[in-house]
C-alpha cells in the first residue's frame, strides 16, 4: 500500500493527516538540485550555477503547507574524495542523510545514467535498503526518483528516459520535472508530502531557511563570484561573512579597525588589489549616512595569483558582486547595508583541517 493509502486507512472520517520531516536531495553535481529547491520553495534560498559543486553547505529550505512541511536538505555534490575538503562534504552528505525522511534522488534528462547515479545509488542502499530473499531491494525510507530537465527532451525521449530510470532502481516512485519551465512542480510537491510520515509542524511557518544570515551572504557571493569567474578560477574559493554591524554597533571601534588594516593589507601586497581596496574605503557618503548595516567578507583563495583574478581589472568583479547583491542582501540583513569585500589568500586550505574549520567546513 503506499503512503496515501495507508495514510486514509489510518484515517477513517476522511481528513488528510498532517504530515512533515526531512527530505534529503541527492544526485550528482549540475543535476539541478538548486533550481529544483528554488522552484519548490518560489524564492531564493539556494545558489544555483551552470558549473558543477556549487553547493557546498547543507542548506535547508522549509517549505509550510497547510497538510505538510517539508524540509528539504540540500547536499552538496557527492563525489570522489581527493582533498580534505571533499571528504568533509562527503561527511555532510552522510549527516544530511543520515535523519532523512525521504530521499529525493535526481537524475538529469539530458545525460546518460552513469558511474556518478551507480555510486549514489550503492551508497543509499548500503544506508537504506535491504535485499529480501528474493534478492529483491526494498527501501527503509521512500526513494523518490526524480527526472530533472524535462525540457530538453521530446516525448518519446521522455518515455524512453522513464522506462531506464525504471529499470535503473526500485524507486517508490518517478516523477519528471521541469525546475526551469514549472512544468510538474505539483506533482514533485504531491509526491514528497506523501512520502513523509505523519507528524506535526516542525519550524514556525514564517521559517524559510535554517542559515544563518551570515551563511545565505556567504552562499549568494560565492554564486556570483563563480559566475563572474567563468573558467578562470577553480573552485579554490570560499567565502566568510566576518560580521554583520547594525547602525547601532558601528562605533565598535574593534569591527571598524579590522576591516581597513585588512584592506590596508591587500594595497599593500600588489597593484590589481590596491584598486580594489580603493573600492572598499567607505565612501563620504557611506560614512555620513549611519543607518546602513555594514558587511564585512572576506573571500579566500589558496594562491597569490588568484587574488587579481578573483579582483578584475580595477575590482570589476567586485563591484559587480556588489551591485548584482545588493536587493537580496539588504532582504537578508533586513534593512540598507554596505558591503566591505577583501580578498584573502590562505594558502592550501583545501587540505587544512584548521582553516577549513575556520571558512566553515566543519
Ligand atoms: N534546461 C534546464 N536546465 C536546468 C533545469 N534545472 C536546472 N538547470 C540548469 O542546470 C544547471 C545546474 O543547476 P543547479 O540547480 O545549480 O544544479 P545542482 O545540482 O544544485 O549543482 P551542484 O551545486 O553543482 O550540485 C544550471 O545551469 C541550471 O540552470 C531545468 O529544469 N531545465
Amino acid at each position: 500500500m503506499d503512503a496515501a493509502g495507508k495514510a486514509a486507512a489510518g484515517n477513517p472520517a476522511g481528513t488528510e493527516p498532517h504530515r512533515s520531516g526531512f527530505v534529503a536531495v541527492v544526485g550528482r553535481p549540475n543535476v539541478g538540485k538548486s533550481t529544483l529547491i528554488n522552484a519548490l520553495m518560489g524564492t531564493q534560498v539556494a545558489i544555483t550555477s551552470n558549473r558543477p559543486e556549487t553547493t557546498r553547505k547543507v542548506i535547508r529550505g522549509i517549505l509550510t503547507l497547510d497538510n505538510a512541511q517539508i524540509v528539504l536538505v540540500d547536499t552538496p555534490g557527492i563525489h570522489r574524495p581527493r582533498t580534505l575538503l571533499g571528504q568533509r562534504l562527503n561527511d555532510m552528505v552522510d549527516a544530511s542523510l543520515a535523519d532523512a525522511d525521504a530521499i529525493a534522488f535526481l537524475l538529469p534528462a539530458d545525460q546518460e545514467i552513469g558511474p556518478g547515479d551507480r555510486r549514489i545509488l550503492s551508497r543509499l542502499r548500503s544506508q537504506f535498503a535491504a535485499k529480501d530473499d528474493s534478492g529483491a531491494w526494498s527501501w527503509r525510507v521512500p526513494v523518490i526518483g526524480i527526472l530533472t530537465k524535462i525540457d530538453m527532451l521530446s516525448r518519446s525521449q521522455l518515455m524512453a528516459k522513464l522506462v531506464e530510470i525504471d529499470q535503473f532502481a526500485d524507486f517508490t516512485d518517478i516523477v519528471p520535472v521541469s525546475a526551469l519551465d514549472k512544468d510538474n512542480m505539483d506533482e514533485v510537491q504531491r509526491v514528497l508530502v506523501e512520502a513523509l510520515p505523519e507528524g506535526p509542524q516542525l519550524y514556525p511557518t514564517e521559517q524559510i531557511s535554517e542559515e544563518s544570515k551570515e551563511s545565505q551572504i556567504a552562499e549568494l557571493v560565492r554564486g556570483v563570484m563563480l559566475e563572474e569567474l567563468t573558467d578562470e578560477l577553480p573552485h579554490s574559493l570560499a567565502v566568510v561573512v566576518d560580521s554583520i554591524d547594525y547602525p547601532e554597533d558601528e562605533d565598535d571601534e574593534e569591527n571598524g579597525g579590522e576591516g581597513e588594516d585588512a584592506a590596508a593589507d591587500d594595497a599593500a601586497s600588489d597593484g590589481a588589489t590596491a584598486d580594489a581596496a580603493k573600492q572598499e574605503q567607505p565612501t563620504p557618503e557611506q560614512t555620513q549616512a549611519p543607518r546602513k548595516a555594514r558587511v564585512s567578507i572576506s573571500i579566500y583563495v589558496e594562491r597569490p595569483s588568484q587574488k587579481p583574478i578573483v579582483i578584475g581589472h580595477k575590482a570589476e568583479h567586485i563591484v559587480r558582486v556588489k551591485k548584482k547583491l545588493r536587493t537580496p542582501i539588504n532582504r537578508i540583513v533586513g534593512m540598507k547595508s554596505a558591503m566591505d569585500i577583501h580578498v584573502k589568500v590562505a594558502k592550501n586550505w583545501q587540505s587544512d583541517p584548521k582553516k577549513l574549520d575556520r571558512l566553515g567546513f566543519m
